[in-house]
């Protein structure tokens, strides 16, 4: 089995790493300059600095050889997926697509696997997802993730292939709770970045994991997913890291907000595009999201912290 990456990312370098730790791993950089550097310097300075690129790992800005492999893991941002894969449709059609964005995209509703089966409609596809920073894998720190794959057999299969001596996957059929987890978790780390960045401490926080875990529940439940998907590492999991470190770019973007400072535009923010893309879909299903909601008008500076913590503190009184 040979295995590629799509996008050189930090996320992307970090599976690359780990995996050609186990066997050859080409890695696609789109920008040739780039992946001429990574491929000389054997680092990725400017992605994930620090981390040694393995000689099993060969880094080229070629498309075609890179999707000579049987395996081909997108490791690109969620609102960049769609034009990547259809812009190279003949390129993965005939092979195993990995989805390791976390996301939901805006205008569609859709996350990964949906993205992709409407792009490639005869294609294998699975998602990467699961508590996880980039920067831990590539240190080869021991990490568990989520794949998940409809087809059962196929899941098995790419189980196996996926996992390396620091890499442990779990496997589920429930794609739409792993695509769910993965993008609900990173708007509720931006809740709690602005809530511990605006001083509200950490009961704040634990009372906002907990009530946004609920309303990660409540989508995912409407949506079809399976209760014991977002209790795992795809969902719980994940919010558990994302909402408490600060090695999290989501959570960062939350504290700058809380803190009145600014933030690079230029980081990838996932759970910015997905608050509103989930919000959309919420009202649209009339669905209660109402930190999601506050998300949103944070990031469009329509309300202060001190309005939002006031807002949700005085919404009707309920059984838990
Ligand atoms: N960084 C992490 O710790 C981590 C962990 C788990 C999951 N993820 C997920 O992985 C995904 C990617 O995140 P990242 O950390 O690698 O982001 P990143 O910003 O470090 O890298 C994104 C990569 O995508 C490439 N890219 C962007 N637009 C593109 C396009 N149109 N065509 C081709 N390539 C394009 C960029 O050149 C870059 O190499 C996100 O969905 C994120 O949630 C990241
Ligand atoms: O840096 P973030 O906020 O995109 O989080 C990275 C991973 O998704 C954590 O699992």
């Amino acid at each position: 089995m040979s295995v590629a990456v799509l996008g050189s990312g930090a996320f992307g370098t970090a599976l690359a790493i780990s995996l050609a730790n186990e066997g050859p791993v080409t890695m696609w950089a789109r920008d040739a300059d780039h992946a001429r550097e990574m491929q000389n310097s054997r680092e990725n300075s400017r992605r994930l600095p620090g981390a040694v690129l393995p000689d099993a790992l060969t880094v080229t800005a070629e498309l075609d050889r890179a999707t000579q492999a049987d395996v081909v893991l997108l490791a690109v941002p969620m609102q960049k997926l769609r034009q990547v894969v259809s812009e190279n449709a003949d390129l993965l059609r005939e092979r195993t697509i990995v989805a390791c964005c976390k996301g939901i995209e805006l205008n569609s509703g859709l996350g990964p696997i949906a993205v992709l089966r409407e792009c490639l409609p005869q294609t294998t596809s699975a998602l990467l997802t699961g508590p996880s920073f980039a920067a831990d894998i590539a240190i080869g720190l021991p990490t568990a993730l989520t794949l998940a794959c409809q087809d059962e057999a196929q899941g098995k299969v790419l189980q196996q292939q996926l996992t390396t001596s620091n890499l442990r996957l779990y496997r589920t059929t429930d794609t739409i709770g792993a695509e769910l987890g993965g993008a609900l978790k990173n708007v509720m780390a931006i809740a709690c970045g602005a809530v511990i960045g605006a001083g509200l401490g950490d009961s704040a926080r634990a009372a906002l994991m907990t009530r946004g875990y609920a309303e990660m529940q409540r989508m995912a439940i409407a949506s079809g997913a399976r209760a014991e998907t977002m209790a795992g590492l795809s969902g719980f999991g994940d919010l558990t890291l994302t909402c408490s470190s600060e090695l999290s770019r989501n959570y960062r973007l939350g504290l700058s907000i809380g803190r009145a400072e600014p933030f690079d535009p230029s980081v990838t923010v996932e759970g910015a595009a997905t608050a509103r893309a989930v919000h959309e879909e919420a009202q649209s299903r009339k669905l209660d999201m109402p930190i999601t909601a506050i998300v949103v008008a944070l990031l469009d500076q329509r309300l202060t912290i001190a309005d939002a913590a006031a807002q949700l503190l005085s919404r009707p009184l309920k059984e838990e």
